[in-house]
């Protein structure tokens, strides 16, 4: 049976609301035997760091002040939490410990980390006692009980067999984090941000399989995703980097986190409590991920040269400032980055060894594998150079280069850096499936485009995917030979399969082109946007999926700031949604689209003068790839009726299928049955069709399979395709056969409307335009 340590941070734990969302994912991802070890709700540490500086300082007033906002904290989660008497029993608890910080703090001998340690022992009591309110056997345990410290070093055997002892399969541990003791049983801590720390330990002491680290982002990014909106999301990060940005202070980890991993098995995540469906950031073994790119921040840091330091010394400082230290040598001489507030204690511990070289620091560190280094050093300083920040002090490493800046590095200069260095080495993982008609020339059109795209973006097709068969090489398929390889290296595949694969892809963007014509692959886009992958439909299926589902569709996209593309489900490689998207995006209103959308209508209707039967002019447009893969998907109107509605929804209306009036152009009863079946019966159809001609010659006028969209003042609107018979003279009459014409009608195009006209089917059209949706992804990429 598997085990494994859930940690949850003080930010997935900040409000009762969080509690109760974090309860939920304990319920479902936890089975007794498996520990969660938890930190501080929200900011009460740094609270509680406050209220010892008041103590420290003898400000009893503002200690007073500091203590009612611990406790209204606290009261406030155990009232919204809890029941009469359960919440009865837990403010009696917490009064008395508040009386007792009062009075330690009267008598003088309030002690640093035994305060500290209080954030943690009420998260751990909380959620153990709400977990058992939901009839879910759980223990809150003490970590000072499991984890003893000598001389800063953990006693790792006692520290086991305390473990051993203590944590059985019977229940679900609730354990504190950040917290342990001395062999006199003196509270002591790992440092700040140190609960991660203590679920690696707690994993390695109780022989777990997985620690996932719960937080408030989807994993681990380029950049901090609250500071920088494009940062990146990396599925996997190597160890070595992970150690790295903790050890420049990043707070994804804590410094200590990778050690107790070191020589196990045992498998590392960081994933969002706040979005339990979004796959995590796996922390991987070196050689199981390429070394990416990152940007880290610091604040208000000290730099201290230290004449000599003895092997620990620096977790040593650590450990009396609860920070991580940072220290390098440069010209042979050894730095420490110290918080600026703490500078003063370390200076004391170093007596008379250490002095201050610059103060008040802001800055920050670009992390990227070695032999980007020096280059990425050169632009950073250009960067800042064109942005007027002055650099105080530099240094590169071997994995990174450090600036260290008089001015804050604030969000926007944060982006410019990211977009300069960052986005640079980007990669696009691309997905194409369907190899048919389209599929296959947009896989041809593949070899000159994606090297055209190569000189913006590292695009690379992975996979190739038919029905059943795929094709999937994660470094990249060759596209000169893919016929080749496909016949060699092609495999069977289910959903699952393929689902998996895509999840595993090493690369910062992933995105799935369907150039299907199956509903059932429409239905696992859900799936493939929580694997993080942009979408480029040719298929109508998802654009026309009833509303609540494409609704959802929709927000799970915004949510993680994926795109969807879809410009060749409607008039092929005509640019109709970019001229929609851009004339309402300039404050124009759409009030009504009319015209031919169907290439294979357009075409049969132009085509047909009553010289040869209608059926086998049907037959020669689906031996010409015309029409959809069961021409009755374009004769039923059906096929139209799904574009006008994608249009539709482009101008910001929910409708449904239902919506649109829908009138055939074959009689109704040959959509039933086979393709087979339908050709025993062709002669039905072309008597249908030579009587509906007929009409209009007796009107003086063309028949025209055609579409129209209504947009009321009101906001309602009326949507219809359908048979129409025009005149002679019109536009739509005079369509080339097999030209799609959308005639647009808007606020500013309301006497003289905007016409898109140009050829709405055919192979080579339709995969350009979804080349051209693939260029405007990697143009937003960027
Ligand atoms: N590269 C990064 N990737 C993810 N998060 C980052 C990164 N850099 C900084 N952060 C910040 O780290 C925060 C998570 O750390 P922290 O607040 O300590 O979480 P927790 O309370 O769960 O331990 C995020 O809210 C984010 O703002
Ligand atoms: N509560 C401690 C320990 C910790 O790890 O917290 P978090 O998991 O919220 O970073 C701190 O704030 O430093």
């Amino acid at each position: 049976m598997t085990k494994v340590v859930h940690k949850f941070g003080g930010s997935s734990l900040s409000s009762a609301e969080r509690y109760q969302a974090v309860a939920q994912i304990v319920l479902s991802h936890c089975r007794a035997g498996d520990c969660v070890v938890v930190s501080a709700a929200g900011k009460t540490t740094n609270t509680l760091v406050k209220l010892w500086e008041s103590y420290q300082q003898d400000d009893s007033q503002g200690f007073s002040d500091i203590l009612l906002q611990v406790e209204n904290h606290q009261a406030e989660l155990i009232r919204a939490l809890f029941e009469s008497q359960q919440q009865h029993t837990l403010l009696e608890q917490l009064d008395l410990e508040l009386q007792r910080i009062t009075s330690h703090a009267k008598q003088d001998t309030l002690h640093e980390a035994t305060l500290l340690a209080h954030g943690e022992l009420w998260s751990a009591r909380l959620l153990a006692c709400y977990l058992s309110q939901l009839g879910f056997a759980a223990e809150h345990v003490d970590a000072r009980n499991l984890f003893t410290l000598h001389h800063g070093q953990l006693l790792h055997q006692q520290n086991k067999q305390a473990c051993m002892e203590r944590l059985k399969d019977t229940s679900l541990y609730v354990v504190t984090g950040f917290i342990a003791s001395d062999v006199e049983k003196n509270t002591v801590t790992l440092g700040r941000n140190g609960s991660d720390y203590s679920a690696t330990l707690l994993a390695s002491y109780i022989d777990a399989d997985a620690v996932s680290i719960w937080t408030d982002t989807q994993g681990v990014f380029s950049t901090d995703p609250r500071k920088v909106a494009n940062a990146i999301k990396y599925p996997k990060v190597c160890r070595a980097q992970a150690h790295l940005l903790a050890r420049l202070g990043n707070p994804v980890l804590h410094a200590k986190t990778l050690s107790p991993l070191k020589h196990s098995k045992i498998k590392l995540q960081v994933r969002s409590s706040f979005d339990v469906e979004s796959p995590p950031t796996e922390i991987v073994k070196e050689g199981y991920s390429k070394a990416k790119r990152f940007i880290t921040t610091f604040e208000d840091l000290d730099l201290v040269r230290v004449d000599a330091i003895a092997p620990g010394e620096v977790g040593q400082l650590s450990q009396i400032i609860q920070h991580s230290i940072h220290h390098f040598s440069a010209q042979g001489e050894t730095f420490i980055l110290v918080p600026a507030q703490s500078t003063h204690r370390v200076l004391k511990a170093l007596s008379g060894r250490a002095n201050i070289v610059e103060s008040a620091l802001q800055g920050f560190a670009v992390v990227a594998p070695s032999a980007n280094i020096a280059q990425l050093q050169a632009q950073a300083a250009q960067l800042l150079h064109e942005q007027n920040i002055v650099v105080r002090f530099n240094h590169k490493d071997n994995e990174y280069a450090l600036f260290l800046t008089d001015q804050a590095i604030d969000s926007d200069v944060l982006a410019i850096l990211h977009d300069k260095l960052v986005n640079k080495g980007r990669e696009l993982a691309v997905v194409i499936a369907g190899l048919g008609n389209v599929g296959e020339v947009f896989v041809n059109q593949c070899q000159r485009q994606v090297a055209h795209l190569q000189q913006q973006f590292d695009v690379k097709v992975v996979a190739l995917l038919r029905s059943k068969k795929m094709l999937f090489s994660a470094n990249g398929i060759s596209l000169s030979a893919w016929q080749q390889q496909w016949q060699n290296e092609s495999v069977d595949y289910n959903n699952e399969d393929l689902i998996e694969r895509i999840g595993e892809l090493d690369y910062e963007h992933k995105v799935v082109i369907d150039i299907t014509a199956s509903e059932e692959f429409s239905k696992l886009y859900p799936q493939l946007v929580k694997q993080d992958c942009h979408l480029i439909s040719a298929n109508k299926y998802a654009g026309t999926a009833e509303s609540t589902w494409y609704q959802q569709l929709r927000e799970q996209l915004n949510e993680r700031s994926l795109h969807w593309r879809y410009n060749t489900s409607v008039g092929a490689g005509l640019p109709i949604n970019f001229a929609l998207a851009d004339l309402q995006h300039s404050g124009d209103k759409v009030t009504q689209i009319e015209g031919v959308f169907s290439g294979t209508l357009s075409w049969l209707c132009s085509s047909f003068d009553g010289s040869k039967p209608f059926s086998s002019l049907v037959l020669e447009a689906k031996d010409m790839g015309y029409t959809e893969p069961d021409p009755r998907e374009d004769l039923s109107g059906r096929d139209m009726q799904r574009k006008l509605l994608i249009l539709a929804r482009d101008i910001g209306l929910t409708l449904d299928l239902a919506d649109i009036e829908l009138e055939p152009l074959m009689p109704d009863d040959l959509a039933q049955g086979s393709w087979d079946e339908f050709l025993a019966r062709k002669g039905e159809l072309d008597s249908f069709y030579e009587h509906l001609y007929q009409q209009g010659i007796t009107q003086d006028k063309v028949l025209r399979y055609t579409g129209s969209l209504q947009v009321f003042a009101s906001g309602k609107a009326k949507a219809k395709v359908g048979i129409a018979y025009v005149d002679k003279s019109s536009a739509i009459a005079n369509l080339t056969p097999g030209d799609n014409i959308f005639v647009i009608k808007s606020v500013w195009y309301e006497d003289n409307p905007l016409v898109l006209q140009g050829p709405g089917a055919g192979k080579e059209v339709t995969a350009a335009g979804v080349h051209s949706d693939l260029y405007w992804l990697v143009q937003r990429l960027k």
